[in-house]
């Protein structure tokens, strides 16, 4: 491991990254609160001005897996759907089997100019994390209880409320519902096989409401919809910890265009049409098993500097206080809490590199 493999995993870079992204993701939330005026008088203005904040604290993270993890992104597309992406509202339908495909999923946000914009379905728990679930709040994210006879109402209202929205975004679905194990595989296809329907090898069932009740919503906002599938090379399982860790990844990425007007409109044969595309799905991610490589060529985007630009700039801002204070402690603390606070550093940075030491 060279010097700079060395020094991503050591304590203290960790302690700063994670404060940096604290401080300037609660200063951001302070900001959106203060924009609340705004709201009243132009709120599409307001809504512009909430993307570029949002994109201050996103695109922290997407730096973190691009620059310093130096994660790579390959994306398999068909260049004929290509110019498209980024000119217009999608809804994205993704595979939800890793700890940071949320995260690959903002990359790609970046590059195409739509993270600052960019919706998803969640549940209604991230909407109390600090830092992101306070800011998807002014984002106009909309979130779900999973339990339907709730979320019909609130969703739609939801969903309906964003038809204006002055940017172009995606609008994630996880239609798995919950992240992927073996334990959730097997109930969801015994569901399956009560329901009659074919049975999945890399999927859950999907949940169809979510999916029909926003192409309903959306239709005339949104154009298409872009079946994504994700995986990662070698059988790589890549943990936001890893990416901290600065351990590279390779995602591999596969994105069909589908007009959203070639969708049916009916709900029975929407959840038909859904069921059908996981059959697809599924053959995708079995070829990738078998052969490393989704179909198709190959045009990636090339990642941009803004992202890390952003974060040199929070960097910046925030560690001049902080340097300041430690200045000043060494100055004016006495011997023991000079001694302490050294030894404090010295020894969570060993015990963390006793972990990250040796990589994962
Ligand atoms: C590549 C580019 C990427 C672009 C990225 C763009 C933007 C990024 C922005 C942000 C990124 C941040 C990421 C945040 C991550 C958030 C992740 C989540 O929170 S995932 C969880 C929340 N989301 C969802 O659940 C969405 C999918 N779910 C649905 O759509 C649901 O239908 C629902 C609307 C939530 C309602 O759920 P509920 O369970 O109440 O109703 P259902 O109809 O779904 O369920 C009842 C129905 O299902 C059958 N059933 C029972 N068990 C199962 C099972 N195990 N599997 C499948 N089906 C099951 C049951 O029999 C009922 O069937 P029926 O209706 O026929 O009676
Ligand atoms: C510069 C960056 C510094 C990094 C510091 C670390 C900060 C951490 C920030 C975390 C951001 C979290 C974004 C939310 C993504 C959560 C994904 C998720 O939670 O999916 C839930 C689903 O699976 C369903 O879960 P289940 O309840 O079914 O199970």
């Amino acid at each position: 491991m060279g010097f700079f493999g060395l020094l991503k995993t050591q304590f203290l870079c960790h302690l700063v990254i994670c404060y940096v992204f604290l401080v300037s993701g609660l200063i951001i939330n302070v900001l959106q609160l203060c924009m609340l005026p705004l709201w009243w008088i132009n709120k599409q203005l307001a809504r512009r001005v909430n993307c570029r904040l949002a994109y201050c604290v996103s695109s922290q993270m997407v730096a973190l897996l691009e620059w310093w993890s130096g994660t790579e992104c390959t994306l398999y597309t068909d260049p004929e759907s290509y110019p498209f992406y980024g000119k217009e509202n999608a809804i994205v339908i993704l595979n939800h089997n890793f700890e940071i495909d949320f995260l690959c999923g903002w990359t790609f946000c970046e590059r195409f100019g739509v993270l600052g914009s960019s919706k998803v379905l969640a549940k209604k728990e991230l909407a109390y994390m600090p830092v992101i679930g306070w800011m998807w709040y002014f984002l106009e994210i909309v979130f779900c209880k999973r339990k339907w006879e709730e979320d019909r109402k609130t969703v739609v209202e939801s969903l309906q409320r964003i038809q204006d929205y002055p940017e172009n975004f995606w609008f994630l679905l996880y239609c798995e519902g919950t992240r992927f194990t073996e334990k959730k595989h097997k109930i969801s296809m015994e569901v399956a096989e009560k329901k009659g329907l074919p049975k999945l090898k890399h999927h859950l069932l999907p949940r169809t409401k979510g999916f029909c009740v926003t192409a309903q919503n959306l239709r005339g906002t949104v154009t298409a919809v872009y079946d994504s599938t994700l995986n990662f090379r070698n059988n790589q399982t890549p943990t936001l910890l890893g990416v901290l860790n600065g351990k590279k990844y390779h995602a591999d990425l596969y994105v069909r265009r589908i007009p959203l007007d070639t969708v049916p409109e009916n709900e029975p044969e929407c959840a038909a049409w859904l069921h059908q595309l996981y059959q697809e799905k599924d053959v995708f991610q079995e070829q990738y098993s078998q052969t490393g490589r989704f179909p198709g060529p190959i045009v990636t985007p090339p990642r941009r500097a803004w992202p890390l630009l952003n974060w040199l700039f929070w960097i910046c801002l925030l560690l001049c206080p902080l340097c300041l204070l430690l200045l000043q402690l060494f100055h004016s603390g006495s011997a023991v809490t000079v001694v302490t606070t050294a030894v404090l550093c010295v020894a969570g940075n060993g015990g963390w590199g006793v972990k990250w030491g040796g990589g994962e």
